[in-house]
């Protein structure tokens, strides 16, 4: 067993993440850890190298350790220490003996409406809990969700827990990202933070609504062939109700999905309303319950005072502390725009300073460079390209997984890239039929999504040996046969119910209520630029015409054939001409006449 810090022992592996690798481990027997028995088992998550060797993220680590220590939810996995000893950040947590709930999702299909609803309503309490406290957890999805198991009145039931509080907070570094880089998973990213925007408690809500929808469905709202494509579509699409899916509940996951991050509920009501949906579209639900089902829109309210996310609050000069942009911290690196504190608001297509060139020597750059190299420098000689930030290799290596936290920059050249469709300009106003500011120019260098970016396919689940995973369907994902599984559902978890409320057509009027997204601006340093002049693409070598797999292939028969058909059809007329016409007889007088005639040359010349 390897030694971690002076207090704990690894055992073995749990699984690894984008940010570290989790272990199963033990509080060393002679010693005395906070929270913890000598001896007792523990969950410890090591983080990548890369992030202790940030001193920003240490800093945030000590800073934030009372914080994440404090957090204390029954559907929360406490967080029991945190270790800083040399080179190494651990945060030792609760161990919990279950799968967590992507795997979950995976290995046993979707949930009925009444089991999703109920399990979210437990996430949606967790989050109202660590809102109170100020923590915005930024990277909800199935994955963060640990499915422990608990035995209430003789009955074993699911206990949703969610873990990595704080993990997103810490990736979230100067020396790690820059401002308009987001920190999360781009599944169930808000579009707020794909756009670099102020974040507050609103983008788990958020993420909460896609999570809830993927529990149901066993997919994704949003979907594309890369990240790039899924953030797109959470800015430009509206969700759409699949066919099956409950009115009141859809109420809920719409209002989740919202654009706007201020139309959103807060979790508090979110738990609320998902209880009151569970207990009004099952078969048994009394008239009663229906009923409030079907008014649980009245419930959604908004959060009045979203807890804010440090750091991607625009900065207000003397403002509050903690509200100040982080990119202070540290001092720029070297050819980095100067931090601007009175700079407006960063919408996407309108930062200032501007997002620095793929390729430069900026450090903190998590995106693979583009294609084409940037032109070089006209001034003096650039300074020496400095090696790829760590991070960049821990992203590369996080790529190799499915649905990976991600750090990424994401600005308005990637909604220039040719092979998908930008964003609406107004997406509050519908997306389609809208032209783009004047002097907006696609980006010729842009040629499709970034490399790295290129998902993967998804990677088939290891088995789940715990518990009584043995026992449960193993259904494929997404099918409605594949929900075997409730009997370890909290109470009240049920089987698909029928008799639901046919879906309503989409309101018009709730959707004319939307006010307009941000608007697309142009740069002004974009506006300052020459126009460049259009790059042709070299054409491509033409494509030799494959040769047939036909080993019978004689050069040129095609010609061949077309003559032997000929020469086949007019023997066969021949035929045709000598037994069914009088053509015969014609010949033989033809004979006739040939050997009179012959006769008569020979009688005169007498031979
Ligand atoms: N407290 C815990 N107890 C037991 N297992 C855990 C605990 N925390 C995490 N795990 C397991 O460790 C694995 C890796 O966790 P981690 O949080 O690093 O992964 P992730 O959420 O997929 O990654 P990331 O959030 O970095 O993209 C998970 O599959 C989870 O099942």
């Amino acid at each position: 067993m390897r030694p971690v810090g002076s207090k704990y022992l690894l055992e073995e592996t749990l699984g690894r993440g984008a940010t570290g690798t989790v272990w199963r481990g033990l509080v060393r027997q002679d010693v005395q850890a906070p929270g913890s028995e000598p001896g007792q088992q523990v969950a410890i998550k090591v983080l990548r190298e890369e992030l202790a060797a940030d001193p920003d993220v240490v800093m945030r680590f000590l800073r934030e350790r009372s914080l994440l220590l404090r957090l204390s939810h029954p559907n929360i996995v406490r967080v029991r220490d945190l270790v800083v000893e040399g080179e190494l950040l651990a945060l030792v947590m609760d161990l919990v003996e279950g799968p967590d709930l992507a795997r979950y999702l995976r290995a046993n299909g979707p949930f009925s409406p009444i089991a999703g609803s109920l399990l979210m309503a437990q996430v949606a309490d967790a989050l109202a809990a660590s809102h109170a406290d100020g923590i915005v957890h930024r990277d909800l999805k199935p994955a963060n969700v640990l499915l422990a198991s608990t035995v209430v009145q003789g009955t074993e039931q699911m206990h949703p827990m969610l873990t990595d509080f704080g993990i997103a907070r810490l990736a979230d570094s100067p020396g790690v990202t820059r401002t308009q880089e987001f920190v999360g998973t781009p599944a169930y990213v808000a579009p707020e933070s794909a756009e670099g925007r102020p974040q507050t408690s609103a983008v788990d809500v958020y993420g909460a609504g896609i999570m809830l929808y993927e529990l149901v469905t066993g997919r994704q709202p949003f979907q594309g062939d890369s990240a790039l494509a899924v953030l797109q579509a959470h800015l430009a699409q509206e969700p759409q109700r699949p066919s099956t899916m409950p009115e009141p509940l859809w109420t809920v996951i719409e209002r989740c999905l919202r654009k706007d991050p201020a139309h959103r509920p807060s979790a508090t009501a979110l738990a609320r309303a998902l209880r009151v949906v569970a207990a009004g579209v099952g078969v048994h639900a009394s008239p009663a319950a229906v009923d409030e089902a079907l008014a649980v829109g009245a419930l959604l309210l908004p959060d009045p005072q979203p807890t804010a996310v440090p750091g991607t609050v625009p900065a207000v000069p003397g403002g509050p502390a903690g509200t100040e942009d982080r990119t202070q911290v540290l001092p720029p690196a070297p050819g980095a725009p100067q931090y601007d504190p009175a700079a407006a608001t960063r919408v996407m297509g309108t930062q200032s300073p501007p997002a620095p060139p793929y390729g430069s020597q900026d450090r903190t750059q998590v995106m693979p460079p583009t294609a084409v190299p940037p032109p070089p420098p006209a001034g003096p000689p650039a300074p020496q390209e400095e090696a790829p930030h760590p991070w960049q290799t821990q992203l590369r290596a996080a790529r190799d997984r499915n649905q990976q936290t991600q750090v990424g920059y994401f600005g308005p050249e990637d909604f220039e890239d040719p092979q998908v469709a930008p964003p609406p300009y107004q997406a509050g106003q519908g997306g389609s039929g809208q032209q783009p500011p004047a002097g907006y120019r696609p980006d010729p260098r842009r040629q499709g999504p970034p490399p790295g970016y290129a998902q993967r396919p998804p990677v088939a689940p290891p088995p789940y040996q715990t518990g009584q995973a043995g026992q449960r369907g193993q259904g494929a994902p997404g099918t409605q046969g594949a929900r075997g599984g409730y009997r370890q559902a909290p109470a009240g978890y049920g089987q698909p119910q029928g008799g639901y409320p046919p879906p309503s057509p989409p309101a018009p009027a709730a959707r004319r209520a939307e006010p307009p997204a941000p608007q697309y601006r142009e740069p002004p340093q974009r506006r300052e630029e020459p126009p460049a002049p259009p790059r042709r693409e070299p054409a491509p070598p033409r494509e030799r015409r494959p040769r047939s797999r036909n080993r019978m292939y004689i050069p040129g028969l095609g010609c061949l054939k077309g003559c032997l058909m000929v020469l086949l059809v007019l023997a066969l007329a021949g035929v045709a001409l000598w037994n069914f016409t009088p053509l015969p007889h014609y010949w033989d007088n033809v004979v006739g006449w040939w050997d009179s005639a012959r006769d008569w040359v020979n009688s005169v010349f007498g031979k």
